[in-house]
């Protein structure tokens, strides 16, 4: 029989930039409209998308043998899975989310302890719970369907706790951020069972590995040239190379050719100094995957 991983893509907020690591780690996501079974280049591959906040919940019960989404609904479950890989990407950059509790500007509230007695509302609602019980301050925590940012600014809430990349909603409604709750990146996990059958913990390594070398290649790029050998020293010292310089001989001359990969800004103050010291035919080339 055919084997497959059967694998959840967080709708919503990390959708786009799921499926583009994909694209970019190998494997092409076809999403027709309104079907969350998208089409996937691998015939190893079942693609379910599904809501981040149930996705480790799916995974747990082994509805899905692995999927991505947030730390935070990871926790906010409690689920028990296996956490492959943190994947450092966010919905429009390479910022984590952070979970915040956030009050009107010149509400009086500026610590914690303020909160005691109070209506907070939130998505995350066990997870603030228990965050408020462990430091033993009588909070009223609410479920939010979203557009959370509004109601503290209504006076539905005292609080808010709330996820924030850029803090342009909060900046949007006058709010103070007073605390930082949770740092979430989006989590690879795998289902137990799923984890001990060789067949699939494989095939969720080769995923994990890829999709990893794709972020490691974020704004890093390639260099090679030519140096002359009574320079080689000095080209060296100033490379900041991510890896070590790959180096090797020009046939029949004095000459070595370098292969490196540097950050993509540093290239612009790298090259003056590179053709300084005599290197030629310096050529800049665009990374897919670090591995
Ligand atoms: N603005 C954001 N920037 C970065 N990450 C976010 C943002 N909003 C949500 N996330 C992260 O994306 C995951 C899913 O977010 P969330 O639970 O809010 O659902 P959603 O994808 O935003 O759906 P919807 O768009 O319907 O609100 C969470 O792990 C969360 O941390
Ligand atoms: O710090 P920022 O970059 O502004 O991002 C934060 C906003 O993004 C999310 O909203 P979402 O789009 O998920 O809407 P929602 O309120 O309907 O969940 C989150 O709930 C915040 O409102
Ligand atoms: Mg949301």
């Amino acid at each position: 029989m055919e084997k497959k991983l059967k694998f959840g893509i967080p709708k919503g907020s990390l959708e786009k930039a799921t499926i583009e690591l994909f694209e970019k780690a190998g494997w092409t996501i076809d999403v027709h409209h309104r079907n969350y079974f998208p089409e996937v280049d691998d015939c190893e591959l079942e693609m379910v998308i599904c809501r981040p906040q149930e996705m480790s919940k799916y995974v747990e019960l082994g509805i899905l043998d692995a999927g991505i989404t947030g730390k935070d609904w990871i926790l906010e479950n409690n689920s028990k899975v296996v956490v492959v890989e943190e994947l450092i990407y966010s919905k429009v950059s390479k910022k984590p989310a952070r979970w915040v509790l956030a009050v009107k500007e010149g509400s009086g509230i500026e610590r914690l302890e303020d909160l005691a007695g109070k209506k907070i509302s939130t998505e995350l609602v066990q997870f603030t719970k228990r965050f408020f019980e462990e430091r033993g301050i009588p909070v009223e925590v609410s479920y939010s369907w979203g557009a959370t940012e509004a109601k503290v600014v209504q006076g539905l809430c005292d609080a808010i706790v709330e996820v924030t990349e850029t803090g342009t909603t909060i900046r949007a409604h006058g709010l103070k951020i007073i605390y930082e709750l949770l740092i979430t990146y989006p989590q690879l996990i795998a289902n137990e069972k799923a984890w001990e059958d060789p067949w699939k913990r494989k095939k969720i390594q080769q995923i994990a590995v890829l999709l990893k070398g794709a972020l490691n290649s974020h704004k890093k790029v390639g260099l090679k040239m030519n140096v002359p050998a009574s320079n080689l020293e000095k080209i060296i010292a100033i490379l900041p190379s991510i890896t070590s310089p790959t180096i090797a001989q020009l046939y029949n001359k004095d000459w070595y050719a370098i292969e490196v990969i540097v950050s993509e800004k540093e290239v612009r103050d790298l090259v003056p100094k590179l053709l300084e010291l005599g290197a030629e035919g310096i050529i800049e080339y665009s990374l897919n995957k670090v591995i």
